[in-house]
């Protein structure tokens, strides 16, 4: 964030800075580092849709992964290919799968024996095949926050173990139907790469459960979920993919032929984007400092519902001055929303605050503006993209 407080002083806040020039280093080192193994990755289009960020996506090489018919059809418009394209969702609608035909997508990526009597159905009355992957549940745990883990028994997500032999049969008995691959997503901010080690072996024994009955799938999607640093981003501003491939080259058992995609969100988009707000007020309580901003959950959602941390800083006036001579409060961050829970960070150790000073939340390019609401009749967001 250095060198941008002068370019935002002039703009109305709250608004979502995006450095696109760290995006696109971020999504060149990632592919990169999954080329060297011939991985292929589509980007999770949850994790940001903005249309800038997808038309910068889309010209670098990656595919998309989408969890709606909406998502579908603006990945398209923004450039991917529609054979690159992915969709996955437990409650994907008749229309929504209509759609993904028409456009011919390279995999549904399905989550119920149900939903696969569905796309037969619907794929056979446009005359086409619908490709598919099944998406197994390989109970495993993320150990990430349990509302962002989602590969385990008693979560929604993927078919389960004991359902795996009834959807072979039905693929088998329709011709509308192709098995294409196996999919696999435990959770999603997962920063420990043993998850990731656990992972490999339960899909080597789902791959060798389907290879010994005379399946050989072509693609294994091991989903995304890779966490990134939201303590220092500055220090670690891309994520390294290097080791993260690396560990599914040493531990992964392909059957010949096969190819390995990935489903990465928050790895890709979070760093590049900052929630840019104003101090309105400062209220210095009893107990508590507060520094009041223009900015709160109805622009970024994640400390609120997950307790999420983002870096709070200051963007200074004088960035000689010296860090000793700086004296420095206690506040809690918060929103002008009319919940307790519009807090951002408690007794965050700042510089001392004044109304109109500018403040970065760092680390909010993923699942940020995307989860943004109207609530208490918000208006609508303003955008700062750096070139
Ligand atoms: C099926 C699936 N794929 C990919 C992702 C992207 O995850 P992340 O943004 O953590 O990389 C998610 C989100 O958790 C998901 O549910
Ligand atoms: N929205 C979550 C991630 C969900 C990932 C999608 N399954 C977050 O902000 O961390």
């Amino acid at each position: 964030m250095e060198n941008v407080r002068e370019e935002l002083q002039n703009q109305s806040t709250p608004l979502y800075y995006y450095d696109l020039p760290l995006l696109r280093e971020t999504v060149n080192v990632a592919k990169n580092a999954a080329d060297r193994y011939g991985y292929k990755i589509h980007y999770a289009i949850k994790a940001n849709n903005n249309s800038r960020i997808l038309e910068e996506i889309s010209q670098l090489g990656v595919g998309a992964d989408c969890v709606s018919g909406a998502e579908i059809a603006l990945a398209i418009e923004k450039g991917f290919q529609p054979a690159e394209v992915v969709f996955a969702g437990v409650g994907k609608t008749d229309k929504e799968i209509q759609l993904a035909l028409e456009n011919d997508i390279l995999a549904f990526n399905v989550e119920s024996v149900q939903e696969i009597g569905v796309i037969s159905e619907i794929a056979s009355s446009l005359g086409k095949v619908a490709n598919i992957a099944l998406r197994i549940n390989p109970n495993v745990d993320a150990k990430t926050h349990h509302y962002i883990t989602t590969g385990l028994d008693e979560n929604k997500f993927g078919i389960m173990m004991h359902e795996l032999d009834t959807c072979l049969e039905i693929i088998e008995n329709h011709a509308s139907l192709s098995l294409v691959g196996l999919h696999f997503h435990v959770g999603s901010q997962i920063t420990d790469l043993n998850v990731y080690k656990r992972l490999c072996v339960k899909v080597n024994e789902w791959n060798a459960y389907f290879y010994d009955r005379g399946y050989t799938v072509p693609i294994l999607n091991l989903g995304g979920g890779l966490g990134i640093n939201y303590m220092e981003p500055d220090e670690e501003s891309i994520v390294n993919f290097s080791n993260f491939f690396y560990l599914f080259h040493q531990f992964l058992e392909l059957k010949p032929g096969q190819e390995v995609h990935f489903e990465l969100g928050r790895s890709i988009v979070a760093n590049c984007g900052s929630l840019i707000s104003r101090v309105l007020y400062i209220k210095n309580g009893l107990k508590k400092n507060f520094a009041i901003l223009d900015a709160g959950m109805t622009e970024l959602l994640r400390p609120a519902l997950y307790q999420a941390y983002h870096k709070v800083e200051l963007l200074q006036e004088d960035k000689q001055i010296e860090e000793e001579e700086i004296s420095k409060v206690r506040y809690d961050i918060v929103g002008p929303i009319c919940e307790s829970s519009d807090c951002f960070g408690k007794d965050v150790l700042l510089p001392e605050l004044i109304r109109g000073d500018l403040i970065a939340i760092r680390s909010a390019g993923a699942y940020g503006e995307v989860m943004s609401s109207r609530y208490n009749l918000r208006q609508p967001l303003n955008y700062f993209y750096k070139e």
